[in-house]
């Protein structure tokens, strides 16, 4: 079977100068319903991941984004290691691993158009501060998520 790919958005406020982070409350199914993610989903079949990203968007927001960066995946981030423990562990994957052997790409990203509206998979949509990184992660995140919101809290910070 085909490994699935999931793509999220770190949508950010501004992309060069970014000062809070928008997360998202999900709804289903009912093992993940009240915990939170990155807005995104599953890659269609010959889809791109970077189109798959966008049209999730509209579908899950009703906004515009332009990507920037992807967050590269490091392995020691997943074990909660130091940068400086990264050549010891090899090479990346091709994502963050989630559960169920699916994989997720993550790509910072802006709003071109259009206010955030929480219109399908969530029931809140919150702007949080990158200011205080601790509250951040304190959020009931998907378990997968944490080494991930880490790494992007590191790299933005
Ligand atoms: N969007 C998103 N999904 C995540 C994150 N972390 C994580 O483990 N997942 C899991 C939850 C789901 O099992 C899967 C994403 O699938 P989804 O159900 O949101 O995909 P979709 O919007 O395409 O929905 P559908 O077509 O299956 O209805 O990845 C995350 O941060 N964001």
């Amino acid at each position: 079977m085909m490994q699935k790919l999931i793509v999220g958005a770190a949508l950010l406020d501004d992309l060069s100068k970014p000062t809070r982070l928008l997360v998202a409350r999900r709804t289903a199914p009912a093992a993940l319903a009240g915990l939170w993610e990155f807005p995104g989903g599953k890659v269609e079949p010959g889809e791109e991941a970077e189109q798959g990203l966008l049209r999730e968007l509209v579908e899950e927001l009703g906004i515009e984004a332009v990507l920037g960066a992807e967050l590269p995946v490091r392995a020691a981030a997943l074990k909660g290691l130091p940068i400086a423990a990264d050549a010891a562990l090899g090479s990346a994957a091709e994502g963050w691993p989630l559960s169920g052997g699916a994989v997720m790409r993550l790509w910072l990203a802006a709003i071109a158009d259009g206010v955030p509206t929480p219109l399908e998979d969530h029931d809140e949509l919150r702007w949080m501060p990158l200011s205080d990184p601790e509250l951040i992660m304190a959020l009931p995140w998907i378990p997968a998520d944490f080494p991930i919101v880490a790494e992007l809290l590191r790299v933005l910070g």
